[in-house]
């Protein structure tokens, strides 16, 4: 079991400590409703709540002692005052799991779109290479083939660590992670030193939390002060403002610019993206089971980063073509022979819809159903713009609801609306989203494209805090069993 003392624990943490500074600390928690006896809990500053106001609760919980930014009077257990609250945290966090990120390689994919996909890349790779390998990301967290459920894309500093202690314990030697804007804002992975860090791109999205578009750009900025190699994708507006932040070696792939690394021959299919990339005179073919022009981009940041993480040519070729398809990212679903095709994304943002519509345009269907709505909770200006979109690409659009959390779904349908009426897109609001499906599959036409974007892998439907079962691969088999088998 892990123990330690304050003042070990604290030892080159700028702090006071008030009290006894060799208390033993057992466990890190920063929610007071976890505290266990023996706990050190940390009182943080947040958007809703202060942590300080939890500080008594813990101690009554047994703590042994708290962090603090401001000394707590008329509580008897050791307190340790500090500047910065998240950022000594995560300090504290990597000393106490024993800086378990220095014992993997630690790759960390940031960027609007595409973080879960490359990871999966990556991982793909990896253990073509007969590397042990962890992912951590939107879907799951993976140790090796076990799996391990997330509430989170990157967790909160103490849960992270843990989990590296975990992976690194397990005897994982390579780590693929998704780094979110959040993260990096609130300092979940502060004190990590990255072996490699990707830049895939930067599109609006979370604007809700950012507020500006420089803020997105200063947060995403922020994983290339702490990587060793700062892989970029130099066809992205933003990418000078990744490579100033990057504090060592940079490296950069295009698909559009003749630079060292950069994809040509492209070849998309309905069932792949094959292209060519010379890495060190030699020409690799790259074949992803992933359609779409992004998945050129993703494959990119993968090979480069297996290239510069010292994986051999052979490995990245073959870690890629065995790759199985990413759950809810571009897949496609079981009709049960009938002649139109359901495809799954997670696309959630104005450029990733934009990108699945053109991938689903290039099949060259007999028309594009759209179906999506848009999360509640999160950055509204991107509702219109995504309205807009769809009306722009699809033949048919059935706008419905995502996960509404606490906002009524058909105020934020209206706004996606608000675009939609901005062109000549044919649409209808359904806002149930299981009949919404349900209605698309049951008018489709023959070789028709149904585009179900937006909730990609997810399993549930957050409503007003709850969330109830809703998987659309599942609901999908259902229609299809009710919809019965196709006519010969
Ligand atoms: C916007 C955001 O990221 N918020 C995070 C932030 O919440 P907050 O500052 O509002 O916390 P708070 O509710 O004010 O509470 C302050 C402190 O008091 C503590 N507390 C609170 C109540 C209590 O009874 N006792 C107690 O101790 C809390 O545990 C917390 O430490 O700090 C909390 C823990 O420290 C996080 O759980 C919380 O994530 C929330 C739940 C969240 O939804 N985050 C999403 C938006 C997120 O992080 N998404 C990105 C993905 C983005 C992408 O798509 O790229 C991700 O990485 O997952
Ligand atoms: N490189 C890319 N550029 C633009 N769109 C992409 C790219 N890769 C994937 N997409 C689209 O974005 C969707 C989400 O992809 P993915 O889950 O890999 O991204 P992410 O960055 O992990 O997203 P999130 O921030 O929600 O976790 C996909 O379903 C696809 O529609
Ligand atoms: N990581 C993203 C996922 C959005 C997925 C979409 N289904 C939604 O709920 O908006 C977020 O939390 O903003
Ligand atoms: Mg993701």
């Amino acid at each position: 079991m892990l123990k330690m003392t304050l003042n070990e624990l604290f030892r080159d943490i700028p702090c006071k400590v008030y009290g006894d500074g060799e208390t033993e600390i057992k466990d890190l928690k920063y929610d007071s409703r976890k505290v266990r006896k023996g706990d050190l809990f940390f009182c943080i500053s947040g958007f809703a709540e202060d942590g300080h106001k939890y500080a008594p609760d813990a101690a009554k919980k047994g703590a042994a002692a708290i962090v603090v930014t401001e000394y707590q009077e008329k509580l008897d257990i050791p307190q340790v005052v500090v500047k910065n609250d998240r950022e000594t945290m995560a300090l504290a966090a990597c000393r106490f799991f024993d800086f378990p990120a220095r014992r993997m390689k630690m790759i960390g994919v940031t960027g609007t779109n595409g973080k879960t996909t490359t990871t999966y890349m990556i991982k793909a790779i990896a253990e073509q290479a007969g590397l042990k390998a962890g992912l951590i990301g939107t879907i799951r967290n993976i140790i090796g083939d076990k799996v391990i459920h997330t509430e989170r894309t990157t967790p909160e500093s103490i849960d992270l660590q843990r989990l590296l202690k975990e992976m690194a314990d397990e005897g994982c030697e390579v780590l693929a992670m998704e780094v979110s804007s959040h993260s990096l804002v609130l300092k979940r992975v502060y004190g990590i030193d990255f072996d490699i860090g990707i830049f895939t791109n930067l599109t609006q999205d979370h604007l809700d939390f950012h507020e500006t578009w420089d803020n997105y750009i200063q947060a995403k900025s922020m994983l290339f002060e702490q990587s060793e190699i700062s892989v970029i994708n130099i066809d992205d507006d933003s990418a000078a403002n990744m490579m100033g932040a990057a504090k060592r070696e940079v490296v950069k792939y295009s698909v559009l610019q003749p630079i060292q690394y950069a994809a040509k021959d492209l070849e998309l299919t309905h069932e792949k993206t094959k292209f060519s990339v010379e890495i060190d005179g030699r020409d690799l073919h790259i074949e992803v089971p992933i359609p779409g022009y992004f998945t050129v981009y993703n494959a990119m940041a993968a090979v480069v980063t297996a290239n510069a993480a010292g994986i051999d040519s052979y490995c990245i070729e073959q870690g890629l073509k065995n790759m199985k398809p990413v759950a809810g990212r571009f897949e496609p679903l079981d009709t049960h022979g009938h002649d139109f095709s359901i495809i799954l994304d997670y696309a959630h943002t104005p450029d990733s819809l934009k990108n699945a519509l053109d991938t689903a345009k290039s099949f060259a269907p007999a028309r594009v159903v759209t179906i999506f709505g848009c999360g509640g909770n999160r950055d509204s200006s991107k509702r219109a713009i995504m309205g807009k979109i769809a009306g722009e690409r699809s033949d048919f659009t059935i706008i419905t609801s995502d996960n509404p959390r606490f906002e009524e779904p058909a105020a934020i349908m209206a706004q996606i609306e608000e675009g939609m009426r901005q062109t000549d897109g044919k649409y209808i609001c359904i806002e149930n989203r299981k009949e919404a499906i349900e209605h698309a599959v049951r008018n489709a036409k023959k070789d028709d494209v149904i585009l179900l974007a937006g909730k990609g892998h997810e399993d549930y439907q957050e409503i007003k805090g709850v969330k109830h079962d809703f998987d659309e691969k599942v609901i999908v088999e259902e229609i299809m069993n009710r919809l019965g088998p196709a006519k010969k």
